[in-house]
């Protein structure tokens, strides 16, 4: 047996636990990077799907090659009518990412991944399912609605607010859904990449992967942040008094959402970018309150902890500027980051060893069984 070394930190801090040429997380001069790209230019420059293309393909694509990708993808986006008929018995009240971990393992047993072969065609089926998957649920159950899972939208970020919204969406919008959209798209070993590569390590389908990273992604320290921000700063209608409660949260110990991140420890990149993009946005809709409150916040939080926000929380406001509701803040984070998932597991699959580490036992030193009326 393997010699195994105990570590000193909880949660596998600081661990190398394998490679990746995907993403860089943190690395001096380059606060996020997808394949050698900033992610600051990529969100400037490019459309989600070319970002999609390069964790995919290893290289971003020519205007051809992104044409192509997209309208191939188009025409992925129905969904079929046993996956509808799924969809409308979820209760209204369920969680929207119990709805895309449902969905994702639905569309499993209907299109199965018979062959690694088919593992980018399953990828791509599912992020250009995720849209209508998260809609048609929504709608069907919030508006009684059957909603059409087509839509003439370009990019998926534009797909997906047109079937939320039902119209076409502006510009403006359309350009934030795909900054955001390549923000979430890849993060190296966080909990629900992790927990995708673990399950491909068994060399188990893609789904599977998927299904297990969306319940990873679902809990309030991880993806579920974005939304746990926004039921914090909605309940403010100042900066003042968002700062005198965030004094108070923090003398009490509680955690802000938002902020705070396992590596980096300056600052999240992702975030000077969506902040931008949520004072745009505010400005559109004339709002004078909550992006206020979030920078008291920011500035609070700063001061007092010198924790800054992460990705997750202008991304609330944001979101929220666009009409989105807030329980499907999280489910758009499944849309992008299956993207990072999915390369994930192609890169596992590709010179894969089963993960498989040891555990320092804790517990009590051998005994026998005493027979059970002697207990
Ligand atoms: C896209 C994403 O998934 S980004 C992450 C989204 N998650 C959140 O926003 C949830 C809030 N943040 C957190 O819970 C944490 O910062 C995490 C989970 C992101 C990182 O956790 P860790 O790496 O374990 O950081 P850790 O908990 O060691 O933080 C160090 C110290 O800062 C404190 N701290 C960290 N984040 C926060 C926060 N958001 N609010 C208040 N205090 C915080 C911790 O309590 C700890 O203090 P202590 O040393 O006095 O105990
Ligand atoms: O890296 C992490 O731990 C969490 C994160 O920011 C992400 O997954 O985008």
């Amino acid at each position: 047996m393997a010699e195994a070394k105990v570590l000193s930190g909880a949660g596998l801090r600081g661990q190398i636990a394998g490679q990746t040429a995907l993403c860089t997380v943190g690395k001096t001069g380059a606060g996020l990077t997808y394949r050698g790209y900033d992610v600051r230019d990529l969100a400037a420059d490019c459309d989600f799907e070319e970002v999609a293309y390069l964790l995919f393909y290893g290289e971003l694509p020519n205007t051809q090659q992104l044409a192509d990708y997209k309208s191939g993808l188009r025409t992925m986006r129905e969904l079929p009518q046993a996956l509808k008929e799924v969809l409308e018995r979820i209760p209204a009240g369920a969680h929207p990412m119990d709805v895309m971990r449902t969905g994702s393992s639905v569309l499993g047993t209907l299109e199965p991944e018979l062959s690694f072969d088919q593992q980018r065609e399953v990828a791509e089926r599912l992020m250009a399912a995720f849209p209508a998957i998260m809609c048609y649920w929504y709608r069907f159950t919030h508006d009684g609605v059957r909603i059409d899972c087509i839509s003439d939208e370009d990019t998926l970020g534009g797909h997906f607010l047109a079937l939320l919204h039902g119209k076409k969406p502006s510009d403006l919008h359309v350009k934030v859904m795909n900054v955001s959209l390549i923000l979430y798209a890849e993060h190296e070993f966080n909990a629900s990449t992790f927990t995708a590569r673990v399950c491909a390590s068994t060399l188990s389908d893609l789904y599977s992967c998927v299904t297990g990273a969306i319940g990873s992604l679902r809990g309030p320290l991880h993806g579920g942040a974005n939304e746990a921000a926004m039921d914090m700063i909605q309940q403010w209608k100042s900066p003042e008094e968002a700062r005198e409660a965030i004094l108070g949260m923090l003398e009490r110990k509680d955690k802000i959402m938002g902020f705070g991140h396992a590596i980096y420890s300056e600052s999240d990149p992702r975030n000077e970018v969506i902040k931008v993009w949520a004072k745009k946005l505010a400005d559109e809709v004339g709002d004078t309150v909550l992006y206020p409150v979030s920078v008291a916040v920011d500035e609070t939080m700063w001061e007092q902890k010198k924790l800054f926000p992460n990705a997750d929380f202008y991304h609330a406001s944001a979101y929220h500027f666009m009409g989105i509701p807030t329980k499907l803040f999280t489910p758009i984070f499944v849309c992008s980051r299956v993207t990072g998932w999915a390369s994930h597991v192609f890169e596992q699959r590709s010179n894969n060893r089963i993960i498989r580490p040891s555990a320092e036992y804790i517990g009590p030193e051998q005994r026998k069984v005493a027979p059970i009326g002697q207990r």
